[in-house]
Formats: C-alpha cells, structure tokens, sequence
C-alpha cells in the first residue's frame, strides 16, 4: 500500500520530496508535513511575490488543464501550486491511512512487547501493558490533533490556493480573451499581409515593366543623344552658314536699297511712259477710227465659195476677178437680151449677146481664200468694238453660198477652218488681256438667237418653253440700248466657254431641207457679245455689242421650189431681208424716219445699223451658173449697201 502510494506520489507530484525514500509514515509525517508546508509556503511566496505576470499566466493556464497537460510540460512553479495540494491531500490521506491502520501496518506485536522505555513487557504484566497503551493512545491523540490542525491549515491554504486558482481563471479568461482578439487581428493582420504580398508582387511586375521601358528609354535617349550630337553639328554648320548668308543679307539689302531708288526711279519713267502710252493709245483709237470712216462705216466683203467635191461638173467660169482690180468682181453669162433686161445697173453687154456684170465692194475674197486671211481684213473692225463702238457683221447671200462656212466655220472645224465668229472672239479676249496691262477691265455678255419666220427663239436653251415670249424691248424710256425678254445673257470669261456656247446654239439652230441645200438654214442667227470696259486708273468707261449675224437665204421663191411651210418661210426671210435693205437705204439717204420697226431682225439690230455703228456685210456667192442670176441678185442688194455712208461713228465712251 505504502509503495503504491510513493509511485502515486512519484508519478503526481514534483514536490522535492524524493519519492523513493521509503520512510516509516509513523514519527516522521509531521516532520514531513511540516517541510511541505514550509516548501509549499515558499513557493506560494514565490509565485505570488516574485512570479512574474507571464508565470502567472502559465500557471493559470496549467491549474485549468491538469490532467490534460503533461507536468513535465509546465512551468516549475505553477506545478508546484496545484499538483503540491494534490500531494499534500495524497499524504494526508495516506498519513491518515497510515495512523487511521497503525496496527495493520506496524509491527504491534514487537512494539507492545518492549515499553515506553523501550523494555519488553512480560506477558503477565498487563498493567503495564495496558498503561503502555494508555500512553500511546494519549500519544496518538496528541499526533491526532497536531494532524488536525496541520488539516486545518492545509484546509486554509487550499481555500487560499483555491482563490488563487479563481483569480488564476479570471486572469486566464482575460487573457483567452486577450488572445482571441489577438488571434483575430493577427488574422487581420495575415490578411493585410496577403493583400500586401498581392501589391508587393503587383508592385514587382510594374518595376519590371518600367525597368524594361527604362531600358527603351535609355535606348531611345542614346539614340537622340547620337541624333543631338549630329544635329548640334549641323547646328554649328548652318551657323556658320547664316553668319555667311547675314553677310550677304546685309550686302543685298545694300543693293535691295540701290535697286529700291532705281526702281523708283524706274516707276516714274514708267508712269511717264503710261501716260505717254496712253496719249498714244488714244491717237492709236482716234486714226484707228479714222482709218474705218475713211473705209466707210457700211463696208462690203465679197466672197465667193469654191465648188464642192460633188458640184465638179459645174464650172465656175461665169465669174473672173480682174488682175488688176483687188476690190472687182465681173459676173458675165450669153444671155439673152430680154431675161436680163430688169438689171438697170452693173450690166455691161458685148455685142448683144454676151454679157457683163461688174461690181465693186471694199474686199473680193476668190474661192481659193482662206478663212485666216478674210479675218485679217476684219481684224481691225472687231478691235474697234473693244474700244466702245457698236459693230455689226453680217453675211448675206442665197442659201449654200458659204455664209455659215465664213460666220462660223464648217461642221468639222479646225483652226484653219474657223469662221469669223470664233476667231473675234477669240481676238476680243486676246487683246482684252493686253489691255489690262493698261489698267483696262472687260466684262462680257453673251447671248445667241435666232428669227425663224418673225419669231424670236433662244438658241442657248435646248428645249424652249413655247408660252415664253421673247420681245425685243428697250432697257429704259431714255436709252437707246435694246435687250430682249427671257432671253438668256451669260457672262463669258474664255473664248472656250464662248465656244461651247456656239455648240449649242449649232445643235439648237432651226434646220431644213429645201430643194437648193440640204442643209438650208431657214432662220436668221443672231450672235450678240455686249462688251463693257473699264479703266479704273483713267476713269473711263465703254460699252458696246459686236453682233454676229448668219442671215437666212436670200434666194427668190420661185427657185427654191417652196411650198406650205418652206413658201412662208421664204417669203418671210425675204420680207426681213428686204427691210433689212430698206433701213440701209434710208441710212444711205439720211431720212428723217428710218423704218426699224419692219422687221424684227432690223428693230434688234437698230443699234448695231444707226450712224454710230460701224457695219460690215459679207455677200456670199455661189461659184455655180446655175445660180447666176441668185448671184447677180446678192450682188446688187451689197452693192446698194456699199453704197451708203452712215453718219461718223462715235465710240460709246463716258
Ligand atoms: N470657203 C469655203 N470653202 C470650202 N467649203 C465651203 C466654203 N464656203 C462654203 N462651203 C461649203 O459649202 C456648203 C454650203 O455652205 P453654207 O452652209 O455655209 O452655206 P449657207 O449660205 O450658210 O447656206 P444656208 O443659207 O442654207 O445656211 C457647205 O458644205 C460648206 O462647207
């Protein structure tokens, strides 16, 4: 029993007592429960006074959990305080075993045999024997209630260790607590630290991303650092080079000076000269008048087409220009007397039988004549429209006589081939170039129409609304200006827009056949260009129209085999042309009514005819002898024109 309670002891506690000192429980157990107390006292001190809070602690924690924490696991002192009051309770159990059986355990017999004076009673003395046991009861009651009051002190010391162990818990609850919020914000601490670890790693990747673009930075910055070092050379050359090209500078603005005064100089001379320049501009206009007077401002052009590949048979005999005359032409046929006896002049006979026409006009153009060298003729004419006066051209003659070929030129046209029309206006805006050297500005208008039985028609429109009338009216009461309503004006700035105007006045041109040519234009054109110059450093101003007229043909009705529609137009191309010859007639003989109003053609061209303007008329003829007498006929009708002198003209100048 004894032993067990050692290894017991052994096993629980670690109280300084050695195990397995085997000592009689007897005399010795207050010996011993006395060092326990002293021991235990001590250490009690000693946790209390001199134990630091963080063995306390521990000590807490080992009282709370004895059976499940190993001893040998836990600090010295904490041990000592529970697993001390275990021994101690173990001891007291045991001593109180031990003296509770003494008799069991203790060898009775030897000892009740010897005395108190340790001398063995005789076995008859049982006074003595009892007397021995008296004391010895007396003795185990003294040991009784020594017990006692070490278990009432132990007892004390228990409630105290319990007390302490209380507090112990407290302190261990707090610091549970303590270690909780410990725990959860070491969590929140291991948290922020995987959040940091993340934007550490994150942190990295951009240090390697700017290390790599520092690199390419580096690279680019030796790059530019090699292009600065070239370009700071080229610097320094181009330095070098400026500070030669300032002197220079300096040496030009020397001469820019010199050339300064010169050209100073030189823009007096030239202002001079201008003024001389235009002195003689105005002489130069003033004789070029003078010169068309002294031609006459009715002019007459005659020309007579060659034959045609499919005319070949006929001969062109009948007609001869005489070599030494420029301006005669003689038509000259055997006729009887009698088919030519109502020509009353221009008619020569030969012996009754052959005879002779002779006329004179300004020009005789032979068939062989070129379009360029008629245009010379005219040249000077179309420039006088540019110096404001009122020119009119016209070709007159029977139908195929050429006066489209000279007006406009062939259908295939060239450069050799174009017709009068196109190479004035192409002379108009030449010389309006040249003139704006000399402070001239030009403003032309242009506008294309057509007479086709007494009706006015508008050439520039494809397709003519037919309710629009046209009417040739007067700009205001007191002008003598003419236009004509819903005609169409269009400003020209190039001879090439004037062209594609002549196209479509071609295309848009009244065609029809008859009997005399396939092509017979049936209708009067009309080509008008208003002119309007202006020197704005003279302060002068002009105005004038060059018209341009293919006049319809003038052959007779009975001829032209017309009837119905081709009759009425025959009849009313020859009324026109009549009255046309009847307004130059009263021109000629300067009477006080001159009638403009008989014919539409006439009353537009009022302005282009009067004694300011200056008129120039092809007569066109046939080379054919069957179209003699339609010769003649032409022939007789310019050489009336021819005739007339119409007043002096005046450039229309403000
Ligand atoms: N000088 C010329 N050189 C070559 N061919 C010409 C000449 N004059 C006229 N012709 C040709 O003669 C033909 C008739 O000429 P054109 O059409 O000009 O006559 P027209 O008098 O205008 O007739 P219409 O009164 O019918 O308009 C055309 O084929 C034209 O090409």
């Amino acid at each position: 029993m004894e032993s067990t309670i050692d290894k017991k002891s052994q096993k629980m506690s670690r109280l300084p007592v050695p195990p397995s000192k085997k000592r009689p429980l007897s005399d010795e157990n207050q010996e011993q429960s006395s060092r326990v107390k002293v021991e235990l006292g001590k250490r009690l001190k000693v946790s209390h006074a001199d134990e630091p809070p963080k063995f306390r602690v521990a000590a807490s924690i080992a009282t709370s959990k004895p059976r499940v924490t190993p001893a040998v696991a836990l600090p010295k002192p904490q041990v000592i305080g529970r697993q001390s009051l275990q021994v101690l309770q173990s001891k007291n159990r045991g001593n109180t075993t031990a003296s509770a059986k003494p008799k069991a355990t203790a060898p009775a017999p030897a000892q009740s045999a010897t005395s108190g004076a340790g001398k063995k009673r005789a076995a008859w003395d049982l006074k003595g024997q009892v007397n021995d046991m008296k004391d010895k009861v007396t003795n185990y009651k003294g040991k009784v209630q020594s017990l006692s009051g070490e278990n009432a002190r132990l007892q004390t010391t228990k409630q105290q260790l319990q007390r302490q162990v209380e507090l112990l818990s407290t302190e261990n609850s707090a610091i549970s607590q303590q270690l909780c919020s410990v725990e959860s914000k070491l969590l929140s601490e291991e948290k922020k630290l995987e959040g940091a670890k993340k934007e550490v790693l994150q942190l990295t990747e951009l240090c390697q991303t700017l290390q790599s673009e520092l690199a390419a930075g580096k690279r680019v910055v030796v790059e530019l650092s090699s292009c600065n070092e070239s370009m700071t050379q080229e610097l320094k050359a181009k330095e070098g080079r400026l500070l030669c090209l300032e002197g220079e500078n300096s040496r030009l603005k020397t001469l820019v000076t010199e050339q300064s005064e010169s050209i100073n100089d030189l823009q007096c001379r030239v202002a001079e000269k201008d003024s001389q320049l235009y002195t003689l501009e105005t002489e130069r206009r003033r004789l070029h008048n003078a010169v068309q007077e002294l031609k006459g401002n009715i002019r007459v052009f005659c020309r007579v087409r060659p034959t045609l590949p499919s005319e070949k048979t006929s001969s062109a005999g009948h007609i001869s220009f005489p070599p030494n005359d420029e301006k005669a032409i003689v038509l000259s046929k055997v006729e009887e007397v009698g088919r030519l006896s109502s020509f009353k002049s221009h008619v020569g006979r030969e012996k009754g039988q052959s005879v002779k026409y002779d006329f004179n006009f300004d020009c005789i153009f032979p068939p062989t004549t070129s379009q360029a060298a008629i245009f010379e003729e005219i040249a000077l004419l179309v420039q006088s429209a540019l110096d404001g006066f009122p020119v009119c051209i016209f070709a007159y003659g029977q139908t195929g006589s050429g006066k489209t070929y000279t007006m406009e030129g062939p259908d295939n046209v060239s450069v050799d081939t174009m017709g009068m029309i196109p190479r004035a206006i192409r002379q108009i805006f030449s010389s309006a170039d040249e003139l704006k050297s000399k402070g001239w500005q030009y403003k032309f208008t242009a506008s294309f129409l057509e007479i086709y039985n007494e009706t006015l028609r508008d050439l520039l429109v494809s397709r003519p609304d037919k309710k629009v009338e046209y009417d040739i009216r007067k700009v205001n009461s007191s002008s003598n200006e003419f236009y004509v309503t819903n005609l169409r004006y269009v400003e020209v700035s190039s001879v090439e827009e004037v062209h594609e105007l002549l196209q479509a006045a071609k295309t848009n041109r009244s065609v029809a056949k008859t009997a005399l040519n396939d092509r017979s234009s049936r209708s009067h054109s009309v080509f008008q260009l208003r002119i309007e110059g202006e020197n704005s450093v003279r302060d002068v101003r002009t105005s004038s129209v060059l018209s341009l007229i293919d006049l319809a043909g003038s052959e007779r009705l009975d001829r032209s085999l017309s009837t119905g529609d081709r009759l009425k137009e025959t009849q009313s191309i020859n009324t026109s042309l009549s009255a046309l010859g009847l307004v130059i007639t009263s021109l000629c003989n300067k009477d006080s009514h001159i009638p403009y109003r008989n014919s539409k053609l006439t009353y537009l061209l009022q302005n282009s005819l009067g004694g300011n303007s200056k008129v120039l008329m092809f007569v066109n003829i046939s080379p054919l002898e069957e179209n003699f007498t339609e010769s003649v006929n032409s022939l007789r009708f310019a050489s009336k024109v021819n005739e007339c002198v119409i007043g002096t003209a005046r450039a229309n100048r403000k």
